[in-house]
């Protein structure tokens, strides 16, 4: 339940939603075919009440108040359902919060105005991220690159020619279309969660308290027989030497599921233990599934975004030629929305590739 409550609240804040056109189902751009009952707005109100953000608070008790005013349609939502005076008391605790006593016959008003109306904010507002803009679809259109078909790069690519776009020059980003067949697919899905560990690389709650965002297994590239044919493959597609070092991780993003920003290289001047094979020269990233609202894998320095779709494999260099990480790799995962958002990752190491990419070119 705290996951979940974690998510929405995600949800809401990283796609800048209003609160009652996600009560509504109405979720960036997409009408869903679910509304939230007047417990699940309550849920979420306490849960934002007890994060301190009051102002957001408020918004849902006024919501679950008027959720609760329409006629209840399922049996345990009218058991479940909060009790008037309790949504209306923590309502104008949350205003008195943030507000002042002497506005309080402004905020017992609030209380009967129509929960489509934003409340004034009593605070000021944070300002969005980079990455919030990104996964807002805000991103200016990208440079008019290529798409073409890749029949040279690789032995492999003459007989499978390759659906290659360009997506970024600086960095290099590709993205390859349909490299990952349906029936491949349909074997890697089943995962069960005993097998998978919690990724956790989040502080974005609390500063003290670290949030859980995906779930991963690791694999080594003598596990599966199909980790290793989708191995091979990635060394088919790239020219590259994919290597055993690196291990292939299955990563599992559910509701409000994310990726702070992060790069993939460590930078070795930082890591001297890098020394011997190098650091990531790149990443591969195949995407499993589709998901239907959310979950674009965003490049802020690059201002990039990238949606998944099933089938395609997300290919770029972290770092440059001189071997220098490259900071405009630097990325980061939206929240998923709808959907459960699987991929498959994995990074090469530099010193690996020196008989394939000599001489830094
Ligand atoms: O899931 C994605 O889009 C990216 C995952 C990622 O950045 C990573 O595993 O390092
Ligand atoms: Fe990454």
């Amino acid at each position: 339940m705290e996951e979940a409550l974690m998510g929405m609240d995600r949800i809401e804040h990283f796609y800048d939603l209003k609160s009652s056109d996600m009560a509504q189902g109405l979720v960036a751009g997409q009408q869903l075919g679910s509304r939230m009952p007047a417990p699940d707005c309550m849920a979420l109100a306490d849960y934002m009440y007890k994060r301190s953000e009051f102002g957001r608070a408020a918004e849902w008790y006024r919501l679950a108040l008027s959720v609760l005013k329409k006629p209840q349609n399922r049996i345990e939502f009218q058991f479940n359902a909060p009790k008037r005076e309790e949504l209306e008391n923590m309502f104008v605790k949350s205003r008195l919060q943030e507000g002042s006593v002497d506005n309080l016959s402004d905020y017992l008003k609030e209380l009967s105005e129509d929960p489509e109306t934003s409340l004034v904010p009593l605070r000021p507002r944070k300002s969005s991220t980079v990455i919030e803009q990104g996964c807002r679809g805000k991103f200016p259109p990208g440079p008019q690159l290529v798409c073409r078909y890749n029949s040279t790069s690789t032995p492999f690519v003459r007989i499978a020619p390759l659906k290659e776009e360009e997506i970024s020059r600086d960095p290099l980003i590709w993205l390859y279309h349909d490299v990952i067949y349906d029936s491949e697919i349909a074997q890697l899905t089943n995962l069960t969660l005993e097998e998978m560990t919690l990724g956790i690389t989040d502080n974005y709650t609390t500063p003290d308290r670290v949030s859980r965002l995906f779930h991963f297994k690791v694999t080594d590239d003598d596990g599966g027989k199909l980790d290793k044919t989708l191995v091979n493959r990635m060394a088919d597609i790239s020219g590259l030497d994919v290597g055993n070092t690196t291990s292939l991780a299955r990563i599992n993003y559910g509701l409000g599921g994310y990726f702070q920003e992060h790069s993939d290289y460590m930078d070795i001047k930082l890591h001297p233990e890098l020394i011997e094979e190098g650091d990531r020269l790149m990443t591969f990233l195949f995407y499993i599934t589709d998901v239907p609202v959310g979950g674009a894998t965003v490049f802020p320095a690059a201002k990039l975004s990238i949606q998944p779709k099933k089938g395609s494999a997300l290919f770029w260099y972290n770092l440059h030629n001189n071997g220098d990480p490259n900071p405009l790799t630097r990325h980061a995962v939206c929240p998923t929305i709808v959907g459960s958002r699987w991929v498959l990752v994995k990074s090469m190491l530099n010193y690996e590739q020196m008989f394939k990419k000599p001489c830094y070119k």
